[in-house]
Order: C-alpha cells, then structure tokens, then sequence
C-alpha cells in the first residue's frame, strides 16, 4: 500500500499538484492519466523520491524506495555499462541474486551489448527486467507500453496480470486507452493538479465513450480535411 497525504509540487510559480490525498492499495493496479503536461511523471518522481515536494508519501514496506521499481518514460544508461552488467548492479543493490538473468532474458536482449547502444524500446526492456528481478513491492510504470513491439507488449500486459496476482501495487501512465483497459483495476484522472476523477473497471467503457465525445467533438469538422 502506497499513502499520498496532501502532496503538493510546484515548479516556480507552477503548481503541478495541488495537495492530493489518495491511497493505492496491494494487489491492484491503478492507471493514471491526464493530458500533457498534466503532472503525471512529476507525481511518480515525487513517489519515487527523486523530487522533493510538500506532503507525505509513506507505504507499509518502508522506506518506500528500497522496494519501489520505477520504469521512467525514457531510462537512462551510464555509457560504459552492458546489459548484464546493469542487471547485476541494480541486483546487488537490493541484495537480490543476479546469476539467473539469461535465463531470465524472456526479451531475448543482447545483454553483453552496452546498454546505452540499446534502442529505445530495448532500453525500456532492460530496465524493466531489472526492476522485476528485484522483486520490488511497489511497482511505477511511465509510459510502459510506448516504443515497445507488439510482442513486448502482450508480454509487459501479462507481467503487470502476474504482478497484481502476487499482491503488488502497481500504478502505470499510458495514452493509450486499450493498454489501461486490459491492464488496470482504476483509473485515476489528474487534471489541474488533483484527481478530478476516480473510474472502476465496470465502468472503463463510459470513460472512453465520454472522453471521446470531450476529445473529438466536432473537431473534424472544423478541420475541414479536404
Ligand atoms: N524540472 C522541471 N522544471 C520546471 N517545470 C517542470 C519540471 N518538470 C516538469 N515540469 C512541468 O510540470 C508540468 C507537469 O509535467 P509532467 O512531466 O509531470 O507531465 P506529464 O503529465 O507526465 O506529461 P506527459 O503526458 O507529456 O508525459 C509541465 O508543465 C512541465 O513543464
């Protein structure tokens, strides 16, 4: 369980959040979307620690980040370091055991290739096996399904089933509605700094349908594509 109690972020005279208070339970995953720009990677950085920020973050494992795996939008590799290599680091940093990664290379990476020579789907890969060979609890995935195949992603859709099976708390960003309906128990939407809205699964459908209507309206005319 992850508790967010009165979190605030501004950057300047830019408030990103603006006191938010929710929790995110175990075993459930919770798909958080917003516009661009809406603050949604600013609120996974301020989970993960690595924004500093007004309010309290706390979780029932704690501290919250020896057991967070965070996938960022755009993973960044040191220049020097292989695939194993990094595997083994982020391994060892949670004590956990790193000799199995070949096997467990089900994206079939070139793991003696220096990570930052990757693609930026085969990075994305990269740093989310390692966040899963660290068997964290607490899971952020931003943007996990963008720049990744089609094959990765049927693959990353089952990981995130088997993840909440095992009872971890999983929140993910994405813009891409099919990817939140087959993998989320909620979705969250932030808009102007708070949640404005909470949807269950039973009612994903409404959503889309409503955020169609708001998004497409009468756009398409006004275009007037020729
Ligand atoms: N380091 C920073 N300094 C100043 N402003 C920032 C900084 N980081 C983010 N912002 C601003 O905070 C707001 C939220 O950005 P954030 O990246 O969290 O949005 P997002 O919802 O993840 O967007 P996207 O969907 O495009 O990834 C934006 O207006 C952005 O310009």
């Amino acid at each position: 369980m992850i508790s967010i109690d009165s979190l605030s972020k501004s950057f300047g005279s830019h408030q990103v959040l603006n006191n938010i208070s929710i929790c995110f339970q175990k075993g459930r995953v919770y798909g958080i979307v917003g516009e661009n720009g809406a603050g949604k990677t600013t609120l996974f950085n301020c989970i993960a620690g690595i924004e500093d920020h007004q309010g309290r973050i706390t979780a029932d494992r704690a501290p919250l980040k020896n057991h967070l795996g965070f996938l960022q939008t755009e993973p960044y590799f040191f220049s020097k370091i292989t695939g194993e290599e990094y595997l083994r680091l982020l391994c060892h940093a949670r004590h956990k055991p790193a000799e199995r990664a070949a096997q467990k290379n089900i994206f079939e990476l070139p793991l003696k290739q220096y990570a930052a020579t990757y693609s930026t789907g085969m990075k994305k890969k990269l740093a989310l096996m390692a966040i899963l060979m660290q068997e964290n609890d607490y899971f952020i995935l931003d943007e996990p399904f963008n720049g990744v195949d089609i094959q990765s992603n049927l693959l990353i859709t089952a990981i995130i089933h088997k993840l909440r099976e095992l009872g971890k708390t999983i929140l993910i960003s994405s813009h891409i509605f099919s990817t939140l309906h087959e993998t989320c128990d909620e979705i969250h939407l932030l808009q102007n700094g708070v949640f404005s809205k909470a949807v269950a699964r039973a009612d994903f459908d409404l959503l889309e349908r409503e955020m169609k209507q708001v998004s497409i309206g009468n756009k398409i005319e006004q275009m007037e594509l020729k």
